[in-house]
């Protein structure tokens, strides 16, 4: 079993840990929980303080030319841009995930006839608006395992929604593999990268994606409800468009034009005025990518889990890894089974080490590769050990109340 020693010399060769002091992370907590709230950048209080305090109170309405906000939201998707793997133009930040699924459901199932198809173990709000969507357009809908993905892609399915990450697993879907089935059938693809981006090398230009969605608040640290970006290839903006026409998607919108025509590029997916705080503070938080080789962050993703997966194994028998132990198959967090989950995290946080609760059975625990040491997997795991041998979370209550 992997020591402290262990995980020191692995921190000594840690090429990303001068970036945990970039974070504002309180003292005594181990944060493992990245993976739904990234932690605050220090850089990112700063700005908030000087947008509220610059932009917005002595410069007030002159800041959406002179501090241009009115570009941000195009600005911050070409930042987005790569580290998807795709081309300036072609994303923009704005809105949540699920309204960003909704606009480009409809825009793709819009295209062709066919049924909407989701999968039936995502992430809850994938298949609601999924359905939602077919219900609007007349269409079939069909829940589909995400193992059986491949095979459900087929000639009368007009559109298909489907997570790299599961939220749940971290288990990850081969985007290649499922954009050529889809191409050869005339199905589109909407994927949902939350678990995704930030984490895991993207590159969609290369595997053939045209449409996604995800969060900016998991490992992009944009904050709690951080505007969410979208992602539309270029060959394809002018042919989709928007259920939702507002004046920010409008092709003129200072014309005031009566007549709704939508922008000819990816702002036609933009509705209404965005919200700009949240925006600069995704934009400050994205500069800490700026430095970050995505190989080098993913590898030592790899690290952290091999470490978390080796420790668990030999202190808590009574854990089930159920994560994919190949890289290739998995995102940035693990997944751990125990039939009381909610009450081994409730126990955990208490002791200051914090991850989360997937209903009914699962323990989640983030590892994302910019604020934690492997020294910090070592005392992490090592207190998980304490309370299954201990037995100390068989005390814990349970009041009713949720652990997010
Ligand atoms: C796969 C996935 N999609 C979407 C969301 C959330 O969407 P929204 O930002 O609209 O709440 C989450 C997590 O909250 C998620 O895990
Ligand atoms: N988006 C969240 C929220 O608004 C409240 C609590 C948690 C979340 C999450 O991000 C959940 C997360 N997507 C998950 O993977 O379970």
């Amino acid at each position: 079993m992997p020591t402290l020693p262990d995980a020191e010399a692995l921190d000594r060769a840690d090429p990303f840990a001068e970036f945990r002091d970039r974070f504002a992370l309180p003292e005594g907590v181990i944060y493992l929980d990245g993976n739904s709230l990234g932690a605050l950048p220090r850089s990112v209080a700063a700005r908030l303080e000087a947008v509220a305090r610059h932009e917005w109170g002595e410069r007030l309405i002159r800041s959406w030319n002179e501090a241009d906000w009115w570009n941000a939201p195009r600005r911050i998707g070409d930042r987005i841009a790569r580290l998807l793997g795709v081309s300036d133009g072609e994303v923009i930040a704005t809105d949540s995930t699920s309204v960003n699924l909704f606009k480009l459901i409809m825009a793709a199932a819009g295209t062709r006839d066919g049924a909407i198809i989701a999968e039936a173990d995502n992430f809850p709000t994938d298949t609601y608006v999924a359905e939602e969507a077919a219900r609007l357009l007349g269409r079939p809908f069909r829940l589909v395992a995400g193992s059986g993905m491949v095979d459900a892609l087929v000639a009368d399915v007009a559109a298909a929604v489907i997570t790299q990450v599961n939220y749940r697993t971290a288990a990850r879907a081969d985007i290649a593999a499922l954009e050529e089935r889809a191409r050869r059938h005339g199905t589109r693809i909407v994927w949902d990268l939350s678990h995704s981006i930030g984490a895991v090398p993207l590159d969609l230009a290369r595997d053939g994606a045209s449409l996604a969605v995800g969060c900016s608040y998991k490992y992009l640290n944009g904050g709690p409800g951080a505007p969410a970006w979208l992602y539309v290839a270029s060959a394809l903006q002018a042919k989709l468009r928007s259920p939702i026409a507002g004046w920010w998607g409008h092709a003129d919108a200072f014309a005031f034009d009566g007549q709704y025509r939508p922008a000819p590029d990816i702002a036609r997916f933009l509705g209404g005025t965005q919200p700009m705080l949240s925006l600069l503070a995704l934009e400050e938080s994205l500069t800490l990518f700026e430095r970050v080789d995505m190989d080098r962050l993913w590898a030592k993703s790899v690290r952290l889990f091999d470490l978390f997966a080796a420790r668990i194994e030999a202190l808590c028998p009574e854990l089930t890894i159920l994560t994919p132990r190949d890289p290739a198959l998995r995102g940035s967090h693990i997944a751990l089974h125990h039939p009381d989950a909610q009450r081994i995290i409730t126990a955990l946080i208490e002791r200051g080490v914090i991850g989360d609760y997937r209903a009914p059975d699962i323990a989640r625990f983030g590892l994302t590769p910019l604020t934690l040491s492997h020294a910090d997997i070592l005392y992490a795991t090592g207190i998980i050990g304490d309370v299954m041998a201990s037995g100390a979370w068989r005390d814990v209550a349970i009041e009713g109340g949720r652990v997010t």
